[in-house]
């Protein structure tokens, strides 16, 4: 892909629904009893292999674009697979899977891509061990294949040392089934879209701090989820409004729920121009309108409590900071190792090629600007948000950037090259 120095963004655009919405939307209404009505559903490789998971579990799902109708199968109306299911490059179907699978009295195997089986899984497996499920893994249940034969479980307290809501998730949907009262305790609050969603599907749940309960022996009830736009895909345009001079634009119906607005403060804390309308609420979820204007930048420091607010978003937030005056430090983000990509390495290593002056440390970047960047031959690595992070860069660049595998865009936001075209020309 080939991306060339562009005008002013002007006007509205919408983004595809929410990816971490879109996969609880479909995993509960798999488990509940009666019939769940999805629309704007991300259409996106990593929720589509969750829906072929599911599937393979005999639940019965249509799916055309972005409306999904689940026909809910109750939690132990699934069956035994007949092969592998297999989650492709999506870290949260996998973790969120497990933690269903440990519920269920019967075997399955867990199999992804190459960059899945480089990411660590321990962290979910070690507890739902803890409950009482037999899994298996490479590395002692580290990395896939994992094999689960799930069956009943004990409810446990567990405090994670990472704020992750994939390993939040897969607890609570284990301790949904558990025998007690399941507690995960995280040092940061993670996005919550699950607990969000269980309320809508009729289960209960305390929040106290950053420790979700939950009692075992729920069920769900189908419901109409509305998927709100995705932040994370909006961060993009977002950012790219505030780098190029004379922008001005507004990224309509997208997601705001403050475990996932961190982009928003560090955009405000960095001198650009936001506004937020906040225009009414999907399944629990607030949604609204963000209106982002050019202005001079200057840098910032991100860690702490800041961190899991934004975690997806930091690739785009690095080149937005090549940009500010000052240093740009961010801390505290030592999980972006295991993501897709070791975002750390290939944020230094793709955005060093086109110039800016960027340091990668043990859990984080240090990004000195205002740096001017220029087109590159560059490498999405495969991952997503890699390669989207590098369009942006190259819409501020002062030559054509080309992208190596952009397939990947897939993964998240399918038609990301052609919104872009849209209002950047
Ligand atoms: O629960 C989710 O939907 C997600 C949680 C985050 O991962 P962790 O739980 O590993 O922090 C995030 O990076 C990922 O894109 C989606
Ligand atoms: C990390 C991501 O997703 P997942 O963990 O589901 O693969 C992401 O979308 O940036």
């Amino acid at each position: 892909m080939r991306v060339e120095p562009a005008r002013a963004l002007r006007g509205a655009l919408t983004v595809p629904g929410d990816k971490s919405i879109s996969h609880r939307a479909v995993l509960l209404g798999a488990l509940a009893e009666g019939r769940t009505e999805i629309t704007g559903f991300l259409p996106g490789a990593d929720c589509l292999s969750t829906i072929a998971c599911l599937r393979r579990l005999g639940v019965a799902i249509e799916q055309e674009g972005d409306r999904v109708t689940v026909h809910g199968a109750g939690w132990y109306g699934l069956r035994e697979p007949e092969d592998v299911l297999d989650v492709g490059n999506s870290g949260t179907t996998i973790r969120l899977l497990a933690g269903v699978l440990a519920t269920q009295p019967f075997h399955s195997v867990l199999v992804g891509d190459a960059s899945i089986a480089r990411r660590p899984m321990r962290r979910v497996t070690a507890p739902l061990r803890a409950m009482g499920a037999h899994i298996d893994g490479r590395a002692d249940g580290e990395y896939t294949p994992l094999a689960i034969r799930g069956g009943p479980l004990s409810a446990i307290q567990h405090v994670s040392p990472v704020a992750s809501a994939q390993v939040k998730s897969a607890l609570l949907l284990a301790g949904l089934q558990a025998d007690g009262e399941t507690a995960v305790t995280e040092p940061y609050r993670s996005r919550d879209h699950t607990e969000r969603m269980l309320r809508a599907f009729g289960a209960e749940l305390t929040v106290d701090g950053t420790t979700v309960r939950v009692r075992g022996g729920q069920r769900l009830i189908g419901q109409r989820v509305d998927v709100p736009g995705d932040i994370s895909s909006a961060a993009f345009f977002l950012v790219a409004a505030a780098l190029v001079p004379g922008s001005d634009l507004v990224v309509r119906g997208v997601g705001l729920n403050p475990t996932r607005t961190g982009i928003l403060d560090v955009l405000r804390a960095m001198g650009a121009a936001v506004e937020v309308e906040e225009t009414g609420e999907a399944c629990g979820e607030p949604v609204g309108n963000v209106r982002v204007r050019h202005a001079p930048l200057a840098a910032t420091e991100i860690g702490g409590a800041l961190i899991p607010r934004l975690i997806d978003e930091l690739p785009v937030i690095a080149v937005l900071a090549t940009q500010a005056e000052g240093t740009t430090v961010i801390r505290d983000a030592q999980e972006l190792r295991v993501k897709e990509t070791d975002r750390i390495a290939t944020v230094a290593a793709e955005l060093s090629k086109m110039g800016a002056r960027i340091e990668a440390t043990a859990d984080g970047l240090i990004i000195h600007g205002p740096t001017p960047l220029h087109g590159a031959r560059c490498d999405s690595h495969g991952d997503h948000r890699i390669g989207m992070a590098l369009a942006v860069a190259g819409l501020i660049a002062d030559g054509p950037t080309e992208i190596a595998r952009p397939e990947a865009m897939a993964v998240s936001f399918p038609d990301f090259f052609d919104r872009l075209r849209a209002v950047a020309g």
